[in-house]
């Protein structure tokens, strides 16, 4: 027979118990007769299961229930039971089908299901791996988890989620996990930690902390292995080769679902910021002010804009090349974003323009006094490659609302007030700190 056919007593004692045992419990008749069959269920099911047991005694034939038992080599069966009660022999007579093969592609479906919804509805990269973590959690035995994933342009590894179950802790040592990671990328198969690895950690004999189990599955999309998912186990359940098989086959469904949300991270990144400082692009600058603008009408406040242009900046790409100038950009945006404060945007409108928001300034003196804290921040000269290079800016402010309402008046008056300073001040850029201006230009020119 397929099925198992229990005959138990009223205290749960096993009674009968036909051949087909061994093959789905492991243990042969003789070994289970005289036994409560209440000692092989998974503790998770007892209670419900002692429930089922009344329900079937007080003479409700049932099927269709479902527990688990562990079985002889330490593995769990699903079970779906067909059970009565003679009341005639005070026996309940059970019949146990293994649906445990059912069940693991049902769990694959739910999993399956979940991660493409995850990934649907989730708004970012973080929040994908948080729900990442409780759908494996679901599936197998889950101690801790971690995601590791390599940047798409540096191809550098770094943890990007790293959760214990009581929502705490980092997984595993960050030198010790790369390593580790990084030996699966290479095998490009799933890998537990070696104790070797381990020992070389602590250099002694490994204590019951460190034999914590450690399995690491690469994430691998469109043929490119874009992460590493690492799962931690307590020492008393390591995972089995079914949690392993289970864990590969979901692996593929979150590599493609962590893919897509990098990919959709990026575009969004793209769309807003600017690649080569980083800094916020004239779109996002353009949110930003109007959110300011409308928080300022609400409550009355104040703000002003920094309009920001490099002097002469033309000449460094044209003198020393087109990757100095970057380099002086990327050095520009650094230190404009050193002037302000944390709630204030610095942002880069193209070429060599910048902006700053300044929420919160009233007055012409104030905001000056933030334009003086940028040119005292210009000062130092910029060292590449042997090259030392002085910039001067031309800085214009605007003043909500003295200046406008709204977003494009302000750009307008601090752009102009820019030029006015261009034409005042005049271009001093020099490189390597010549005394002289470069190129004949002066402010008259312009
Ligand atoms: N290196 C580099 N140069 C850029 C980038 N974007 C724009 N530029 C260059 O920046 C220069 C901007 O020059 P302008 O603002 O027109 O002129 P300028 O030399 O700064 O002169 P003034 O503005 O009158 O002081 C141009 O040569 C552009 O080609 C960039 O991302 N990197």
């Amino acid at each position: 027979m397929l099925d198992t056919t229990f005959l138990v007593d009223p205290r749960g004692r096993i009674v009968y118990v036909n051949a087909a045992c061994q093959r789905m419990f492991g243990y042969a008749p003789e070994e289970l007769i005289g036994q409560l069959l209440f000692d092989y269920l998974a503790p998770d099911d007892r209670a419900r299961t002692q429930e089922e047991a009344r329900h079937v005694m007080a003479g409700c034939p049932r099927v269709g229930f479902e527990n688990r038992y562990l079985r002889k080599d330490g593995r769990y069966v699903n079970v779906m039971w067909s059970a009565c009660w003679s009341a005639e022999d005070q026996l309940r007579i059970g019949v146990a089908r293994d649906v445990t093969h059912l069940k693991r592609t049902e769990a694959i479906q739910h999993a399956t299901y979940a991660i493409s919804e995850a990934a649907h509805n989730a708004t970012d990269l973080d929040g994908l791996l948080r729900q990442i973590h409780q759908i494996v959690a679901r599936l197998v035995p889950v101690a801790g988890l971690a995601i590791a994933t390599c940047d798409r342009r540096t191809k550098e590894l770094s943890f990007s989620y790293q959760m214990d179950r009581d929502g705490s802790l980092p997984v595993l040592d960050e030198p010790l996990a790369c390593q580790f990671c990084a030996q699966v990328i290479c095998g490009g198969r799933p890998m537990r930690l070696p104790d070797t690895m381990l020992r070389a950690r602590s250099g002694e004999a490994l204590s019951r902390h460190d034999r914590t189990g450690w399995l690491a599955i690469p994430l691998i999309a469109q043929h490119e292995t874009i992460g590493v998912l690492v799962l931690k186990s307590d020492p008393e359940t390591h995972h089995s080769d079914e949690d392993r098989g289970l864990l590969h086959f979901v692996s593929e469904q979150v590599a493609i679902a962590i893919d897509r949300a990098q990919m959709k991270d990026e575009l969004l990144r793209a769309a807003r910021y600017d690649e080569l400082t980083g800094l916020p692009n004239r779109r996002l600058f353009k949110d930003r002010i109007n959110s300011a603008v409308a928080r300022c009408v609400r409550s009355r406040g104040s703000m002003a804009v920094l309009y920001i242009d490099v002097d002469d900046f033309k000449q460094v790409n044209d003198a020393l090349g087109h990757a100095t100038g970057d380099l002086l950009l990327k050095d520009i945006a650094r230190r404009l974003q050193l002037c302000v404060r944390g709630a204030d945007t610095v942002a880069r409108l193209g070429g060599d323009e910048f902006v700053v928001l300044l929420e919160g300034v009233a007055t012409q003196g104030d905001a000056q006094l933030v334009v003086v804290k940028i040119r005292d921040a210009m000062l130092p000269p910029l060292d590449i490659g042997g090259q030392s290079l002085r910039i001067q800016l031309s800085i214009g402010v605007a003043l909500y609302p003295e200046h406008g309402q709204e977003l494009e008046q302000l750009l307008k008056h601090a752009d102009e007030a820019m030029y006015s300073d261009k034409r005042n001040t005049g271009a001093v850029l020099t490189y390597p700190a010549p005394p002289n201006p470069i190129g004949g230009s002066s402010p008259a020119d312009r």
